[in-house]
């Protein structure tokens, strides 16, 4: 009776971001004040020496890089001189071979380049080799150590992406740095070669220009580190927010979950508009130290003229400056803006100092806190355990993860008074066609609290009036103008043929689903009410997947039971439902699980305990024994049976379907109820779907 690929499931458990928490790794958060400073004080001491036990990598580099320098210096050198010495004074050989010298420097510095990049490798790599190591070592210390539970990914992330971004940022800064430097060098040289005058021309606003750059490097890495931040704060929040989105719809928190994203996008574009503004210092620091000179050189090229400066002298220089001290500025400014704090915040982090996410929003695992609410899924693979971070925050009571109030689910069951309102703006439900994977969102117009004293009270009768049902305006119903009552206490399983609609009808009965038409009442009480739904805590949906989330296996447990409840009731509830072996196995109540680690039978074995020990006094199982052999089944079902309250199930098996009072068959749109035997005679339907449950399965 499984249907196939398709999951039912009920979810809840809001994982809250606490305030000023660390991060899942338990690194400490940096302070805010002078991040960059504070990054710089802690890497440098390491880096200092790291780069002294490689001096003989760093004098290779610098050796090759001088043979740049002589290129750059020719570059300028070599046009002056084949205009001079060449073209302007007729001789056009001289002039080819002082372009044809230009030409073989540029060749030279093709292959010092290339052996520069060879011996980079010396340099970056056993960066790479010592972060590595770091990380391997820390995750494993703190995993033996027992502090990073979760740690996994964020070693994973440090040891792949963050390592490679770290080496070649570190690469990227040498050669820019390297190639400023030298090329610098080689304009400054060559400049003086030409004419010394030109370097009173060159010289002021190019150093004017870098101190400018310099003294924007630091806000603007502070800006860029903010920037960072705000970008991880947010895509974590997104990440969050999408793996928690069931927990955000049946809490009714999406208006709060969006403003604090909002908040966060804000936060992010006044990061932005920062960044850009020195960004624009940037640019400016490049106009003045690259392309102001070349405009002074052209302004005072009469003045130059006068001087004995001559016409190949300023082709030189102007050469220079163009081709050679524009593109390493340009290079060096970028790239040292960038690349340069972007090292700085991996490295720091790398090293263990936090970075621009430890400040972020905490992803917590585990501590859901407030509201469950039951919601469907028609996707094959929702796990339901409360493994993924989510963001929204139902202050207050923890709830049923399947309780199902009318006009949607209820998520806020047990103590109503209090639950009432603790997840306000619950969405309405709504019958249209959703799409695969959508959720039906649990939903409670101003949910009135039901009173304490209505607690754990007698069995509650079930009538159906007319109950219609379709999932779109123009489809088909699903359930249509369906009669029925069971009476309180009664035991009885709804059969039919797959797709005929009999999760469709515990999801109207649950209140996931909003009738079209017709009445439903429980108690006696028409729950489809414009005050909200008397019932509404009063029952629970167990689906097939089952929801736990990671915790002790008390606390999943008493999820629908925020008021707690006896240890002994818990223990008979564990008894009850058969969950007593696997307790014992995971070592005991309070013994944390791991969700993922439970097998879909145990799963389902602790949602059972957990309504089971609820106030429930209806209760829904939707297959929610399927991954269980018959015999626990068995056991499970006629613990709800012998348990004070109304119990209906989808039976998948002939043997739950003898266990019950009374069997509902679903066949299309008609729907017949009696007893097995009854129906036998009377139900060819029923006669068919017996003849197909394998014998011996139940
Ligand atoms: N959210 C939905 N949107 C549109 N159609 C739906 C939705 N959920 C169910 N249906 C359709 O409603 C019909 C009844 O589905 P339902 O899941 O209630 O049947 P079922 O008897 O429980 O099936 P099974 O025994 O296979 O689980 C099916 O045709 C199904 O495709």
């Amino acid at each position: 009776m499984t249907a196939g690929g398709r999951t039912r499931t009920v979810v809840g458990g809001v994982l809250r971001p606490r305030a000023g928490s660390a991060p899942t790794d338990g690194r400490p958060a940096p302070s805010a004040a002078g991040p960059v400073r504070g990054a710089l004080r802690r890497i440098l001491p390491q880096a200092v020496p790291f780069l002294a036990r490689r001096r003989p990598a760093l004098l290779r580099l610098g050796g090759w890089s001088l043979l740049e320098t002589a290129q750059t210096f020719l570059g300028g050198y070599a046009v002056a001189a084949a205009l001079d010495r060449g073209f302007l004074t007729g001789r056009p050989g001289v002039g080819l071979v002082w372009l044809a010298v230009a030409a073989a420097a540029v060749v030279a510095g093709g292959t010092a380049t290339n052996r520069v990049f060879h011996h980079l490798a010396d340099l970056v790599e056993p960066l790479r080799d010592g972060l590595v190591r770091k990380v391997v070592t820390s995750a494993l210390s703190a995993a033996v150590a027992g502090r990073e539970r979760h740690a996994g990914h964020a070693a994973v992330s440090r040891l792949t992406h963050q390592t490679e971004a770290a080496r070649d940022g570190f690469a990227g800064l040498v050669m820019v740095t390297r190639s400023f430097v030298f090329t610098a060098a080689g304009v400054v040289v060559g400049l003086a070669a030409l004419a010394p005058a030109l370097l009173l021309i060159v010289l002021p606003p190019l150093a004017a220009g870098l101190v400018l750059f310099a003294a924007a490097l630091r806000p603007m890495a502070t800006r860029q580190r903010d920037f960072l931040r705000t970008d991880e704060e947010l895509a974590a929040r997104l990440g969050a927010d999408v793996a928690g989105l069931r927990d955000i719809v049946a809490c009714g928190a999406e208006a709060r979950t969006s403003d604090a994203a909002g908040e966060l996008i804000d936060a992010q574009t006044r990061a932005a508009r920062a960044l850009a503004r020195w960004a624009a210092v940037r640019t400016l620091a490049l106009g003045l130290a690259g392309q102001a000179p070349v405009v002074l050189l052209l302004a005072a090229a009469p003045w130059l003229l006068d001087g004995g400066v001559t016409a190949g002298e300023l082709l030189g220089a102007l050469t220079y400056l163009t081709q050679a001290l524009l593109p390493a500025l340009n290079t060096l400014m970028t790239g040292l803006g960038a690349a340069g704090t972007r090292l700085l915040v991996i490295l720091d982090r790398l090293a263990g100092n936090g970075g621009p996410s430890a400040a972020g929003p905490a992803t917590a695992r585990g501590s859901c806190s407030a509201t469950g609410s039951a919601t469907r899924s028609r996707t094959g693979s929702a796990t339901d355990s409360c493994t993924s971070p989510a963001t929204a925050s139902c202050t207050g009571s923890a709830t049923a993860s399947a309780t199902a109030s009318s006009a949607g689910a209820a998520p806020c069951t047990a103590k109503d008074s209090e639950a009432a309102g603790a997840c306000p703006d619950r969405p309405r439900a709504d019958p249209r066609p959703r799409p695969q994977g959508a959720f039906t969102a649990a939903r409670r117009p101003s949910q009135p609290s039901t009173p304490p004293t209505e607690s754990g009270e007698a069995a509650p009768s079930l009538e159906l009036r007319s109950l219609s049902f379709a999932y779109g305006p123009g489809a088909m119903p699903v359930v249509d103008g369906l009669d029925l009552s069971v009476r309180p206490g009664e035991h009885m399983a709804v059969v039919g043929p797959s797709g005929i609609g009999k999760s469709t009808l515990f999801a109207l009965i649950a209140g996931l689903l909003v009738p079209a038409r017709g009445e439903l009442l429980i108690g006696g009480r028409p729950v489809h009410r414009p005050d909200g739904d008397p019932y509404a805590v009063r029952r629970a949906l167990i689906p097939q997947e089952a929801y736990v989330f990671g915790g002790t296996l008390r606390d999943n447990l008493l999820y629908m039971c925020p008021d707690g409840a006896p240890a002994a009731a818990v223990e008979s509830a564990v008894r009850a439902v058969g969950l007593d072996r696997v307790a014992h196995a995971l070592g005991g109540l309070d013994a944390r699980i791991d969700p993922a680690a439970l097998s879909q039978g145990e799963r389902q074995l602790v949602a059972l305990a957990r309504v089971y020990l609820a106030p429930a006094r209806l209760v829904l199982l939707d297959e929610a024994t399927c991954h269980l052999d018959p015999a626990a089944e068995a056991r499970a079902e006629r613990a709800f049976a012998d348990r004070p309250g109304t119990l209906l199930v989808i039976a998948h098996r002939l043997s739950s379907a003898r266990r019950a009072d009374r069997v509902l068959v679903l066949d299309g749109v008609a729907a017949t109820a009696g007893r097995h035997e009854e129906l036998l005679e009377r139900s060819e339907t029923y006669r068919d779907l017996v003849g197909h449950w394998r014998p011996g399965a139940g």
